[in-house]
């Protein structure tokens, strides 16, 4: 992690960040775990004293001071009598009187017809950014959530996701995105398309809002577009899984949970850390209460981190969406897809194998070679149609193709570590500006190369 949270400042960002959650009695942190800055993986939990054990209480976090669709939708109706929810939306008796607060002229725009056309992820960048960055430049009223935005990461931390290279002009990793594994660039730049997407549906709302400043100190649209880009990355690397009953589709299920985002991803998806939501505590505007309680693995050695299971995530993911990657990681796959593509050069193989719906999608992990994968190669490894059908079907194994199959698919593993080893070499070059994000990507390789050396330990003891 990039940025330093030493010091007196983020003491007290923690300290008023606590102070603020306090005011809900129904607020905890479990008394034997602390808050601890490291450079490999920034601010986490850590055990203190004494234990954290299966069901045990880590982190209790009320409706009322999270954000997401429902929660942003009630504090806009406080300024907005037009928008309109069923049990979501604000009582009249908590509308705020339009007093001078600029939020009562420039909400109104929100109507329940527009805001029910955005998606989570619309609603929360515009409402987040016009509370976070752009309501301080109005002279006055102070956001309910500064203390939570006052402890969100700056946007230097979030450089390491591939995505904002290519969407930022003044990022200095521009020249490191055609060094990304083709998993990881495919993603990064469906995230970016998303992202423009995204900005085109919401910025006409943003520049009308940021128009109500004054002129002097009003952000250019290029600065609109950088917080904009700053904070979708905020929003999708600390967002966590909860059903919103307003929306149906599973991208817009998330919310945003202070000190529960403190905690750090382990691949253990069974050991560690999991969210408990109870849904009965929904209070005057919100999903749940979030907890976050002890899995099987007992932490009992003080100093150890706390850690939460993002989901079952290869480190090509983890750097798309989170900008890290793990050294160990067991649900590290390579997609070998243009690889094995390519070396399919008849166009009646090609076809066979895309009218049995087994053309692309070719996958190798640490424990398998995929069935898709290894019917691709059988294809190209043998001409006799009606046995690689067979093998299709399950009437054949992959034994039946020795030892064309097994040779071809040494040749290809060794040729996938000769490509492996070029991309690795050159990124070791000193022409990167950025040390941690190769890093990032050699250890994506890294993990590729570790997948193929045993599997061809293993087809070398097989045969
Ligand atoms: C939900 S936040 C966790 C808190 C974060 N460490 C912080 O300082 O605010 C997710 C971010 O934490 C970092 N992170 C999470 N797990 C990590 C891990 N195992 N190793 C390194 N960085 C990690 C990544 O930067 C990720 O985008």
């Amino acid at each position: 992690m990039k940025e330093n949270h030493e010091g007196s400042d983020w003491d007290l960002r923690i300290a008023k960040l606590v102070s603020w959650l306090k005011s809900s009695e129904y607020f905890r942190v479990n008394d034997n775990v602390f808050l601890q800055d490291t450079p490999e993986s920034g601010r986490g939990l850590y055990l203190k004293a004494d234990t954290v054990s299966k069901n045990d209480v880590v982190v209790s976090i009320p409706s009322e001071y999270q954000l997401n669709f429902h929660s942003v939708v009630y504090h806009i109706s406080k300024f907005n009598a037009d928008l309109y929810f069923e049990r979501v939306t604000c009582s009249d008796n908590d509308r705020v009187e339009d007093g001078g607060d600029p939020r009562s002229k420039l909400y109104k725009i929100l109507t329940t017809n527009v805001v029910s056309k955005l998606s989570s992820f619309q609603l929360l960048c515009l409402y987040i950014m016009f509370e976070w960055k752009l309501l301080p430049f109005l002279n006055g009223p102070v956001s309910f959530w500064k203390p939570f935005f006052d402890v969100f990461p700056a946007a230097s931390e979030l450089k390491s996701i591939p995505s904002s290279w290519v969407l930022l002009p003044e990022s200095c990793n521009k020249a490191l995105f055609e060094s990304l594994p083709a998993a990881s660039m495919i993603h990064a730049q469906r995230i970016a398309d998303q992202v423009l997407t995204d900005w085109r549906t919401v910025s006409p709302v943003l520049q009308m809002w940021s128009n109500a400043i004054e002129e002097r100190i009003r952000p250019t649209v290029n600065e609109l577009f950088q917080h904009f880009v700053h904070t979708y990355f905020v929003i999708n690397s600390r967002c966590l899984y909860i059903d919103v009953p307003l929306k149906k589709s599973i991208a817009d299920n998330f919310t945003m949970v202070p000190f529960v985002d403190f905690l750090n991803h382990s691949s253990d998806s069974e050991l560690y850390c999991t969210p408990r939501i109870e849904v009965l505590k929904r209070g005057v505007c919100g999903l749940g209460t979030f907890n976050i309680v002890g899995g099987n693995y007992k932490y009992s050695t003080v100093g150890e981190q706390i850690l939460l299971n993002y989901g079952a995530h290869s480190n090509d993911f983890l750097l798309c969406e989170y900008g890290f990657t793990l050294k160990d990681n067991k649900w590290n796959y390579i997609d070998v897809s243009p690889e094995v593509e390519r070396l399919i050069e008849e166009e009646t193989t090609k076809r066979f194998l895309q009218e049995n719906g087994f053309w692309g999608d070719y996958t190798i992990s640490e424990s398998d070679i995929s069935f898709r994968t290894l019917v691709a190669l059988a294809a190209a490894s043998s001409s006799n149609v009606r046995k690689v059908e067979k093998f299709m079907l399950g009437y054949l194994t992959e034994d039946s193709f020795y030892p064309h199959l097994q040779t071809l698919l040494q040749e290809f593993l060794h040729s996938l570590l000769e490509g492996i080893a070029v991309k690795t070499r050159q990124l070791e070059t000193p022409e990167f500006c950025d040390q941690e994000c190769v890093n990032n990507i050699l250890q994506i390789y890294n993990g590729y190369t570790n997948i193929i050396k045993n599997h061809l330990k293993d087809s070398v003891l097989a045969h």
